[in-house]
């Protein structure tokens, strides 16, 4: 089991300080969305040059003109990058080819999807590194977790390996355990604490 820290902060010096801050414990480290929407890929190039050996991804959230927009995350620096699973079939399709022709790796988020199931043996044909299933801020309010989406997930993919995220904190310790998944996504849980290092390896610690 892999841990990847969400950067969701709306700045990109703050988030090279809390690379530094976690780096001990952090297998994979995400350039959130939010920073996407505040820098663009620019913000994502900083991050590169000042850290060239740590693995990025970039939660870009591609809808369309997958080809291009998966190829420009990688141009600036990521490692992976994420798709939506509503997108088109064809659209995974061709990020998923273009992800692999790059020699880089594809995760497909699965927020938003009404039949899990159904789409989750579809992902898994159309060859996508990792499937997600993913709790946005917006349900969290409402007090939704991935855990049981994450099962359905599960037992539905064969190949694909498998990330969750959305919320969880570190008193899901037992659910992250019997979830055992490939890649556990924690933000909010790590990156707004007092602690952040210590947060940081205290999830590592679950994941054994
Ligand atoms: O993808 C995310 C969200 O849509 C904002 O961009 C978060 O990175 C993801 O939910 C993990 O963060 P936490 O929910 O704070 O653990």
């Amino acid at each position: 089991m892999k841990l990847q820290l969400a950067i969701d902060l709306e700045d990109v010096q703050g988030a090279i300080d809390l690379i530094n801050k976690t780096k001990d414990s952090i297998d994979i480290f995400e350039y959130g969305t939010p920073l996407v929407i505040n820098f663009g890929l620019e913000g994502l190039q900083k991050i590169r040059t000042e850290f060239p050996d740590i693995t990025l991804l970039a939660d870009l959230k591609i809808m369309d003109v997958a080809s291009y927009e998966v190829n420009q995350a990688f141009k600036y620096g990521a490692d992976i990058t994420t798709i939506l699973g509503v997108a088109e079939d064809q659209s995974i399709k061709d990020a998923v080819k273009a992800a692999h022709e790059a020699g880089k790796e594809l995760l497909v988020d699965m927020i938003g999807v009404q039949d899990v199931a159904k789409r989750a043996r579809e992902i898994d044909a159309f060859g996508a590194d990792y499937i997600g299933t993913h709790t946005g801020y917006d349900l969290q309010a409402l007090g939704q977790d991935p855990f049981a989406t994450f099962s359905i997930i599960k037992e539905n993919v064969s190949k694909t390996k498998t990330a969750i995220a959305g919320g969880i904190k570190l008193e899901a310790a037992d659910e992250i355990k019997q979830a055992n998944p490939d890649l556990l996504i924690i933000g909010g849980a790590i990156s707004t604490v007092d602690d952040p290092a210590a947060a940081a390896a205290a999830f590592k610690q679950i994941l054994g």
